[in-house]
């Protein structure tokens, strides 16, 4: 690809998916505070941050296409975003047990110079299995759920609370590939291409 691409997300997870579809991205994340206004449409504030990360990078970088995402969980409780502490994550697991919710992730991508962007999103449909408290309260000790939207990783050991998924597994992960490739064809940029 000619133009150099910059991820604005501190996240590792997305820096690897983008690798696995051959972009090495520079990694410039943006410390911006992450508030979902209650007054949009979820699908609306992800794609909302998403940008606002770009934005934030787009003040030190001056040549390429800036990337960013954000990645949301949502159930039958309201958005869920990532666990505070242990009992704020027992009780969002508690919430998606046995149950469907659905993983929301906004991105944009942002070009620089000129500042041309696009935005979209993803959604996914989880369901989970039945969990005890046992179960919960060993999860949550792995530590894996604390910085992850929900409270929980399918990449890793959360694999193991997921009875099925409809969409895509990478929007999951936070970054869904299918969506992005997509969008990159406004800069007739096609991945599988490249
Ligand atoms: C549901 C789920 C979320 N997640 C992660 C993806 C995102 O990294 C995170 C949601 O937080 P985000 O705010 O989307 O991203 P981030 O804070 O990790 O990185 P940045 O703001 O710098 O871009 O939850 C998983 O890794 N696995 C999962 O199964």
């Amino acid at each position: 690809m000619k133009l150099p691409v910059i991820l604005a997300s501190a996240s590792p997870r997305r820096v690897e998916l983008l690798k696995q579809v051959g972009i090495d991205a520079e990694i410039r994340p943006s410390a911006i505070k992450e508030d979902l206004s209650d007054d949009l449409p979820v699908t609306e504030s992800v794609q909302r941050l998403a940008l606002k990360k770009t934005r934030a990078a787009a003040n030190i970088v001056s040549d390429g296409l800036i990337i960013g995402a954000d990645t949301v969980v949502v159930s039958d409780q309201g958005i869920l975003g990532k666990p505070r502490d242990i009992s704020h994550a027992r009780e969002m697991l508690r919430a998606l047990s046995g149950k469907i919710h659905r993983v929301i992730t906004g991105i944009a991508i942002l070009e620089q110079p000129g500042g041309k962007s696009i935005t979209g999103f993803e959604e996914t449909k989880v369901v989970f299995k039945a969990l005890s408290d046992d179960e919960i309260i060993a999860y949550v000790n792995s530590g894996e759920p604390f910085d992850k939207a929900g409270g929980y990783g399918i990449q890793g050991k959360g694999a193991l609370l997921v009875d099925r998924i409809e969409g895509d597994y990478f929007n999951v992960v936070g970054l869904p590939l299918q969506k992005l490739n997509q969008m990159l064809g406004s800069w007739n940029i096609n991945l599988l291409r490249l």
